[in-house]
């Protein structure tokens, strides 16, 4: 097999001879693990795990070079047997690149652009308002209300829906689909290796994944049809509120009537804006809040972007001198990414002046919103969000801490989870 090969695999630990890397490959924070290996190994890191390539990028130029300038070859994604048990194979973050990929992101990208994106303010604007009353109201339930502004935001933008109460239905099945997601999550799991493994009983000992697949359909088919029916029922009694899925509806029927695949296609792309744009908006900004909180001593822990979504690539490719077989899993390592030092000076600092003049250090907008074909259609709305919620409250509340009986400062003990984001654990702030 080696004498096959047009260059050698890139650096990575030492495999064993039927498991590969299982071993080596770090299995609890694996950001970290991953940060501390490629001072060994290098920027492009090879691992095979029972068989499969994985490469781990772990600087801007490594990153940069393969999945933007490459990215013709480096933009589809790994298959997840999980997802495609739940019967979410068809959601644009999992689809592989083709046809199916195109037909969804051409959806997000017309209505997502700068410009589009103004259309979507002034709801942005009247939730904004809503938190920080909010907020005056309940202070110590704010990480809620920042969540409950995220989903509304995204509910009405893409339906037309005003969340009213706590008891929605838009957002109770919203939040349903969000356990799924998390549980589900986005790396590999052991049914990846051995799809075999799919057809044994529910009932069997471990076999978690089967029992998940069946509870998990019956939400994921009612994320997509309950709010498409409402849509339509508005718009056919002509009290539709303009919206994402609204404005792809009429524009079906001007140019001269909907499929029922583009409609599928239309119901699967509003219902990943939900799972793809609230917690990853919650999560930014709640951590924004809790840096500002905690500054100077614990910023380092925070990592608001992803720890990265994984690309594969589509052919055979050589990188400076080294190997990637169609096929492989490549992930740029975030973590490893932002904390670079030959790119940022003290990177765990928080001190957001950095990227003005006169240091100017480049802005991390690929570390947030990822690379190339992938990057996230969502990121001019997710940007204006973030930036109108942090800069209104800042300019009505002063963020700190509360105060104990003594009058001293009761400094929360922040930890951060692993979701889809690494987030701020709810409660802990309370
Ligand atoms: C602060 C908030 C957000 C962050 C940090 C974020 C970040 C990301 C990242 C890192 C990716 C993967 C890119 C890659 O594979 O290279 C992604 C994908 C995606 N994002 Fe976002 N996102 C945010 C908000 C949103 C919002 C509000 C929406 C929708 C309105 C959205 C829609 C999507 C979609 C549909 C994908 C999948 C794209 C694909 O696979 O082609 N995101 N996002």
């Amino acid at each position: 097999d080696r004498l096959n090969r047009p260059a050698p695999f890139p650096p990575g630990p030492p495999a064993d001879l039927l498991v590969g890397n299982v071993r080596t490959f770090p299995a609890h924070d694996p950001h970290l693990g991953l940060m501390e290996l490629a001072k060994k190994y290098g920027d492009v890191m090879y691992f095979n795990i029972f068989g499969k390539s994985v490469v781990i990028l772990s600087s801007q130029t490594a990153a940069s070079d393969l999945l933007e300038k490459r990215s013709m070859i480096y933009s589809s994604r790994p298959r997840f047997m999980v997802h495609e048990m739940v019967g979410w194979t068809d959601m644009l973050s999992f689809l592989p690149y083709g046809e199916q990929f195109h037909k969804q992101r051409k959806l997000f990208q017309q209505a997502f652009t700068r410009q589009g994106c103004l259309a979507f303010r002034s709801s942005q604007l009247s939730q904004t308002h809503l938190l920080l009353k909010k907020i005056m109201q309940y202070p110590a339930r704010f990480e809620d209300h920042v969540r409950r502004f995220s989903t509304a935001v995204i509910m009405e933008i893409t339906y037309g829906h005003k969340v009213t109460s706590d008891d929605d239905p838009y957002v109770n099945i919203a939040e349903e689909t969000n356990r799924i997601l998390m549980k589900a999550g986005h790396s590999l799991s052991i049914i990846d290796f051995f799809p075999s493994l799919q057809y044994l009983p529910s009932w069997l000992p471990g076999n978690w994944f089967t029992r998940f697949a069946e509870d998990a359909a019956p939400s994921i088919r009612n994320m997509r049809d309950f709010p498409f029916e409402q849509v339509r029922q508005q718009m056919a009694s002509d009290n539709a509120t303009p919206s994402f899925m609204a404005m792809h509806i009429e524009e079906l029927e001007r140019n001269g009537g909907a499929s029922l695949e583009d409609l599928q296609i239309l119901k699967v792309a509003s219902s990943q804006m939900y799972a793809a744009g609230a917690e990853t908006t919650w999560s930014t900004i709640l951590n924004v809040i809790v840096l500002l909180l905690l500054n100077p001593e614990v910023q380092h822990k925070a990592q608001t972007e992803l720890d990265g979504v994984p690309h594969c690539t589509t052919a055979d490719d050589i990188y400076c001198g080294m190997y990637i077989p169609k096929g492989t899993t490549v992930l740029a390592n975030s973590t490893a990414l932002a904390m670079d030092d030959k790119v940022y000076s003290n990177p765990t600092e928080f001190r957001p002046e950095r990227f003005l003049p006169p240091q100017s250090e480049p802005l991390p907008v690929n570390i947030s919103f990822g690379w190339g074909r992938r990057m996230c259609p969502g990121r001019h709305f997710a940007d204006a969000s973030v930036w109108i919620v942090i800069a209104s409250l800042l300019a009505v509340f002063e963020i700190a801490p509360r105060k104990n009986s003594m009058g001293q400062d009761n400094i929360p003990d922040v930890k951060w989870v692993s979701a889809i984001t690494r987030l701020v654990s709810v409660g802990l702030l309370r």
